[in-house]
Formats: C-alpha cells, structure tokens, sequence
C-alpha cells in the first residue's frame, strides 16, 4: 500500500496495525523490522548485530529467517500499543496458529499495565491472523555449547555471570541499547561482550506527541526475541536471561485483579517462549534464566557475596531512559526499585557498605516512606515497578528491626511499632524466602552445580 502524503496520526480513526516487512543483512547485520497503520507511512525499527558478516548453512539461514520473524512479530507492541486498532495485518509472510496464540498472549498479558492505566478493555480485540500449518518439525542445526547472557546493568545478571562463570560456563555478556552503564558493567565481567543496537521508528515519538495511547510494554520479551536473533547468527545454543520467581507475582489492584507490571520476566512468558523457540525456531537452541527458582531476597543475598560491581551495577530504571538526560547518580533513591533494592540488599551486607553503594540510607528518611508502604503493600498496592513480594519486603524489614546498627532508623523504627503488631510473626521470617522453588527451565546438569551456590 502506498501511504499516502496526507496520512495523519489519528488515533481512533486508525483501523489497521500492519506488519509490513522484516529483513535481516547478513554482510552488516542490521535488521529492518517495518510495520503501518492503515495506509499510513511506514515505520521502521532498527536492530544492529554485530559480528557480521555472518556465514552459515541453510538450515541455520532459515532458522535465523524464523527467528526475525518471531522479533518482527513481538516487536511490534511498541508501535500496536500507540492506536489499538480493531484488526492486526500481516502482508509479508503467513503466520500459523502456535505463532498467533504466544503473541496473542504477549500482546494481552504484556500490555497489562499499559491497559489498566489507560483503562482500555483488550481482551478479545487482539487477534492476529492464522493459517493452519502442517506441524513440520524443525531441526537440531548443532549449535555449539555457549550462552549468551542477557545483562541489564543491575545485580540480577551480574549474579548469573558469576554464577556460569563458577560453573564452567563459556559466555558472552549480551545487551540491548546504548548503556554506558551497562557497558561498564559487561566490561567489569572481563567476559567476551555483544552490544546490539536498537532505534525505535521515530515516528512513534511524534505519534505520542499527537497523543497515541502509550504506556508501559513488556520489553523482556523484547529483547529476548532478540537475542534469539543473535544466538542464531552466532551459531550458539543458549539464551540466558536472568528474571526471578518473584517476578511472576504482579500488583493486586481493588476491582481490577492482578496486573503485573514485569509480566514478560515471569514465568508464564518464560515457559511460553522457551517452548515456542525449541519447538518453532530452532530444536537446540535454549532460552531460559538462570534465577527463576530465586526470591528477590535470595537473589540479593547472592549478589552481597561479592564487591566487584558496588561501584559499577545499579538497579534504578531511570539510568535506562531512551530520550532525555540521565541521572547525576546511578541510584536517583527515590524510585520504587531504589527503595526495593536498598532494603532486599541490607540484611545481607554491612550498612556502611550499602550507604557507600547508594550515598544515603533510604530507610532513614521520612519522605520515603509512602514508597516503603507500596513495597509492603500497606494502605497501597504493590508498584508498576520491578520490585520483589510484599512478603520479602516485609521479612527485610523484620529483619533490621532486630539489628542494633537498624532499628533506630525512621521507617524500620514505624515499621517496628505500627506495621509489624498487624501481621502475623510467622509469615516474618526471611530464612523460608532463601529456598529455591518452583518451575524452571535450567539445564539439569546446569542446576546441579549452580543449585548449591543458590542454597538448594
Ligand atoms: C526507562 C524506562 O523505565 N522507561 C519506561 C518509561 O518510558 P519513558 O517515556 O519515561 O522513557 P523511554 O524509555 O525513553 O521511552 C520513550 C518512549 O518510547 C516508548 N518505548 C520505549 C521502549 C520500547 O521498547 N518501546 C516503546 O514503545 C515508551 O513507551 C515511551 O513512550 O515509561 C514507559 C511507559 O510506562 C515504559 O514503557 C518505559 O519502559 C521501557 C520500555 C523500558 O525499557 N523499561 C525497562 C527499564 C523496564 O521497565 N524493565 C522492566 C522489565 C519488565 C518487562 O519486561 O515488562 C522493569 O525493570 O520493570
Ligand atoms: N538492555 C538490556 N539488554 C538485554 N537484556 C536486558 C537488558 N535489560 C535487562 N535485560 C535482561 O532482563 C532481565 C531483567 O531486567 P532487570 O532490569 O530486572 O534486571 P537486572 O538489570 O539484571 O537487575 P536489577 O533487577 O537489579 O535491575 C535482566 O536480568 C537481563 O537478563
């Protein structure tokens, strides 16, 4: 379709969102994911791979051809989300049922968030069209045994490379975007590092200043079909991200439900994927991470084993933003993620330490404490953040409250006195919260050594 010169971004006269094309440059390695709605101008996401130019066989070329399609396909939420318009349009290839219902499902769950705050009704309207498919069985294409590890420039990651690297693991530290803080950290590993560039159409921001819906979208399941990508043009058979069980657990909200702000880093989407790349994409290649069967408190406890990214990591999503300045610090101290990650870190490492790695101690200071109480889920739900359980926070808090060097500060002390009478004793303790459990798609071999380093 031509688009034609007077096309305007009208968000509720738009009826169509059109995949249009995807292709992928083997000599450089950039990748062209383009997408329209209606017959408006076309909108082109850049992904950069490095390493090019790539050489393979055909079965490994049509692999790498399914898994582009695969990130043509989750990658279009960023610009759907702008209009939700009634129909979904694929021009360039056919899409089969297995494929329609995983993005069916990323497409609903993972604009949950975006859906409830803009208080839009999605279920039902997302259909993508499917043909039926004869069910060929894709190949093993004899990948070799390496992974490539998805970092985030926060403590999650940075625990798992360690951990492969305890295990024997060969890796290569993999990131989306232009993080100098995430470069710093993938350069503190003194692994291999990859750095895949990513651009946005910029007609997106323009549409959101003529005021497109926009919201928040589940950018894991982003960058994981894109580093499925990227494992495949670099002929390795594993995927490693690094998202843990509590991330399953979303926001309870009076008169709405659950909503889970980090749908895409729960299980449910990690099962869903990982089952559709070895059944749909490519047989030996493995996706999974690391840390589901751990707490966030567990997770914490890990990373406080060790010093050598303190002066390097942060949590705080604010480092992360695409427009705009960055942040003076690397922990604004604010944000729900500062305030989760300064108490899920404080149990398990000196307060001296801590305040080194913050420059100020979140628990003593009143004004935070509305953010503390969203974090306990007390007269508050739980944030659109990605912050651990209720429970965890709670049981971090029990916890300094019995230690001498804590309890006089501000929000342990309230916590102390008028939160922790409320709830019951036993639901306090953090030692219950450190046990490994639940589903998981490590390698058994893997789990085998990792499992003991995570107290399993
Ligand atoms: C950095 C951040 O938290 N951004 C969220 C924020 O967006 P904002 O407008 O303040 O800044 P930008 O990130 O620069 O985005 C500009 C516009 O572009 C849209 N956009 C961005 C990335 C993308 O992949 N697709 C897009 O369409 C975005 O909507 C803006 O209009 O608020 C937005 C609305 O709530 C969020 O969507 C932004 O979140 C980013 C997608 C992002 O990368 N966030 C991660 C730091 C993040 O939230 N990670 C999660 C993982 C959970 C999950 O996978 O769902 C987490 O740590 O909680
Ligand atoms: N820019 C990125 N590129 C590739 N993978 C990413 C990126 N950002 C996050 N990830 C992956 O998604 C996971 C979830 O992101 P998240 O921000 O929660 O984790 P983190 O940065 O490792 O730790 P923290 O929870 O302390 O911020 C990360 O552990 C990492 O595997």
């Amino acid at each position: 379709m031509k688009p034609e010169k007077s096309w305007r971004f009208e968000r509720d006269a738009i009826r169509s969102f059109r995949f249009v094309r995807c292709s992928l440059d083997h000599d450089t390695g950039e990748a062209r994911l383009v997408y329209a709605f209606d017959d408006g101008p076309e909108l082109v996401e850049t992904v950069r791979f490095p390493g090019a130019p790539f050489a393979m066989d055909a079965a490994r070329a049509q692999a790498v051809e399914r898994a582009l399609r695969l990130l043509h396909l989750v990658a279009g939420i960023s610009y759907y989300k702008a209009a939700v318009p009634e129909r979904i349009e694929v021009d360039g290839y056919l899409v089969d049922e297995a494929t329609a219902a995983l993005l069916e499902s990323i497409y609903l769950n993972g604009l949950g968030e975006f859906a409830y705050r803009n208080g839009l009704d999605l279920a039902g309207r997302i259909r993508f069209p499917a043909v039926e498919s004869p069910g060929t069985r894709i190949p093993m294409l004899g990948l070799r045994s390496h992974a490539l590890v998805a970092i985030g420039g926060g403590k999650d990651s940075l625990v798992s490379v360690e951990a492969l690297r305890g295990a024997g693991v060969g890796q290569t530290v993999a990131w989306v975007g232009g993080s100098q803080l995430i470069a710093a950290c993938a350069a503190r590993t003194g692994l291999p590092v990859m750095n895949i560039g990513r651009e946005l159409a910029p007609e997106l921001f323009e549409y959101n200043r003529q005021g497109a819906w926009n919201g928040h979208i589940p950018v894991t399941a982003v960058n994981s079909a894109i580093l499925v990508v990227a494992a495949l043009l670099h002929g390795v058979d594993q995927v490693v991200f690094s998202n843990e069980r509590s991330a399953s657990y979303g926001s309870v909200i009076e008169g709405t439900g659950e909503v889970n702000h980090q749908w895409s880093k729960g299980w449910d989407f990690e099962s869903m994927f990982g089952e559709y790349v070895s059944a749909h994409v490519a047989a030996d290649l493995h996706y999974y991470s690391l840390l589901r069967p751990l707490s966030e408190l567990a997770v914490a406890r890990q990373f406080a084993r060790s010093q050598h990214y303190d002066a390097h990591f942060s949590s705080c999503n604010r480092n992360f933003h695409l427009l705009g300045e960055r942040p003076v610090s690397r922990w604004c101290g604010v944000c729900p993620k500062c305030h989760f990650v300064f108490l899920a870190l404080a149990p398990f490492m000196s307060k001296p330490r801590l305040m080194g790695i913050f420059g100020r101690n979140l628990l003593d200071d009143p004004e935070q404490q509305g953010g503390y109480d969203a974090l306990l889920e007390y007269r508050d739900h739980k944030p659109f953040e990605c912050v651990g359980e209720a429970r965890e926070s709670r049981a971090a808090l029990a916890a300094l409250a019995a230690r001498p060097e804590w309890r006089e500060d501000a929000l342990v002390r309230r916590f102390a006195e008028e939160i922790a009478p409320q709830l019951d004793p036993a639901e306090l303790a953090v030692e219950p919260l450190l046990v490994p459990e639940g589903p998981h798609r490590i390698p058994d071999a893997l789990w085998e050594r990792v499992g003991a380093r995570f107290g399993a």
